[in-house]
């Protein structure tokens, strides 16, 4: 996993991996360069080639003054618009400057004409991770300007004026794509900054993931290698009961989808044995969605250790009464996944946190986050609560959304690369239960589970949605399921 480094210690982390790499900084600077236009020419099939690059000050203002370079040796049309005095900018910014070739067309933001040819691409490489304070002046110009012109907007590590890691603190480069270094910076990943941000995309410059865990923080980017190694392998003498057997308790009258959506994503992440237990009276009112799932009658007294694992809450309904949901934690006693109204019953009664069993798996939305602990004033406060929640009760919180967070009962925070907009569909988060209750049934550790359920989840979204894009339901993930495993070549 990469860890994710924080903004301020980034210049650290540069001078360290050049002098074990035994590179300069303005080397370092090149590879960087040269990875941004090597993921950016196979993006831009239909444009003319015509690129406006902004140079900032720092070191992504160097970037940029590489980037119009190695642009330039590909013929492409390049303006380079610089903001401060060359002789104040960055050594490297200065010493790349010296290698523009003949053809760059430069010249200074204060002498520009503000004219940008239709069609024309805009690089901004004005602010990278050493922004330290909102934007004014100049500077503040710059960015409004470019922020009302059309075009393709592209930023260089992250958009200008957005910190590192905290939330925005005044206007921001509002990019189409942002194309950052080795890891994405922390900020990247708030849901409030997706309008500046756009759509990211992690450019490798060759630090390795040992490298950079001597300066890991606790805030970790789960890639699709990383789960590789955590699954189970399973062998011909296999059987049914090795598979798991699970339960799934919830969906009151009139919400019978939620846990049928559980049960059957559970089946197709592999359960051997998958039953359903309805919040109502007389279980032959509820149609199960497929033949393989059973029905089972709950009673507060009966043991549920039969279960290799449970699943608890979609649908469920608030008339759960307060004895009989805690009944559940003291009869089952070991991690179980608690969603939906599982988790708002825990709103409801607080007190009752103490009771769930260790590394059991919280998977609330941010709706449902809020009831649970409160309003947050932005993504990093609402992150901070989740860890606290799980280090404090020994669970697993996984707070969903773009780039879900799965915060470890040791401080670990976790954020997951898969997944899309698409998948903000009606009864995705009923499959999430049920694709970890299922992994927990089939003997996986609980941090596992929840590492693995997250990421399948949202690949499983990827997958259906290429063909179905925004008609994509909770059931088209489900059917998914399997080829993410065959994408991943796990037996
Ligand atoms: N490690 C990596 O992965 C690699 C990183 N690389 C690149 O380096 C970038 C980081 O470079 P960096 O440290 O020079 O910071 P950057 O943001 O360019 O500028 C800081 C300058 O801005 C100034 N300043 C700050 N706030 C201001 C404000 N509001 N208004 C006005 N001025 C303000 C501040 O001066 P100050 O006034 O505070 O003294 C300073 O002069 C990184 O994002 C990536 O693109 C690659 O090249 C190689 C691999
Ligand atoms: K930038």
């Amino acid at each position: 996993m990469f860890p994710i480094i924080q903004g301020n210690q980034i210049q650290k982390i540069d001078v360290a991996y050049c002098s074990a790499e035994g590179i300069s900084s303005l080397e370092l600077m090149e590879r960087a360069a040269k990875s941004f236009v090597d993921w950016l020419i196979p993006q831009m099939q239909n444009s003319k080639g015509r690129f406006y690059v902004f140079s900032g000050p720092g070191n992504n203002g160097g970037d940029g003054v590489a980037i119009a370079r190695l642009l330039k040796y590909l013929n492409h049309s390049v303006h380079l618009i610089y903001i401060k005095d060359v002789d104040q900018c960055s050594n490297d910014f200065q010493r790349n400057f010296e290698r523009l070739p003949e053809g760059v067309e430069i010249c200074r933001f204060d002498l520009w004409n503000g004219k940008i040819e239709p069609d024309s691409i805009i690089i901004d490489a004005i602010f990278g991770v050493g922004i330290n304070r909102p934007l004014e002046g100049t500077y503040l110009r710059v960015i409004q300007t470019l922020n009302k012109q059309v075009g393709l907007k592209i930023s260089i590590d992250i958009p200008s004026g957005l910190p590192a890691d905290q939330a925005s603190f005044g206007e921001v480069f509002k990019a189409d794509h942002t194309a950052t270094f080795q890891f994405p910076k922390l900020s990247l990943l708030f849901p409030e900054h997706a309008l500046v941000t756009g759509e990211h995309h992690v450019l490798d410059i060759g630090m390795s993931d040992s490298f950079l865990n001597k300066f890991e923080n606790g805030n970790f980017y789960l890639k699709q290698n990383d789960i590789l190694g955590l699954h189970r392998t399973f062998h011909r003498f296999s059987h049914k009961g090795n598979f798991g057997k699970v339960l799934f308790l919830g969906s009151e009258q009139g919400k019978f989808g939620a846990i049928n959506l559980s049960g059957y994503a559970s089946l197709r992440t592999g359960s051997g044995l998958v039953h359903l237990a309805p919040q109502i009276e007389n279980t032959f009112a509820f149609n199960t969605l497929v033949p393989e799932l059973m029905l089972y009658q709950d009673s507060s007294k009966s043991s549920l250790y039969q279960f290799d694992a449970i699943g608890i809450g979609p649908g469920w309904g608030m008339g759960v009464e307060k004895d009989y949901f805690k009944s559940i934690f003291v009869r089952f006693k070991r991690p179980m996944v608690i969603d939906a109204d599982g988790l708002n019953l825990l709103a409801k009664y607080p007190e009752l946190k103490k009771e769930i069993p260790e590394n059991s798996i919280l998977t609330p939305h941010l709706k449902e986050f809020e009831r649970l602990v409160g309003e947050s004033a932005n993504h990093l406060e609402r992150i901070e609560k989740a860890s606290s929640l799980a280090k404090e009760f020994k669970v697993i919180v996984i707070l969903k959304g773009a780039h879900s967070l799965i915060a470890l009962p040791d401080g670990r925070r976790i954020f997951n690369s898969s997944g899309n907009q698409y998948m903000a569909t009606a009864g995705s988060g009923d499959v999430l239960t049920g694709m970890l209750t299922s992994f927990l049934g089939q003997g996986y550790l609980p941090e596992h589970a929840a590492i693995c359920g997250v990421f399948h989840h949202g690949l499983a979204g990827e997958i259906a949605s290429k063909s179905k894009r925004r008609g994509m339901t909770a059931s088209d993930i489900i059917e998914a399921i399997p080829d993410t495993f065959i994408k991943l070549n796990l037996l």
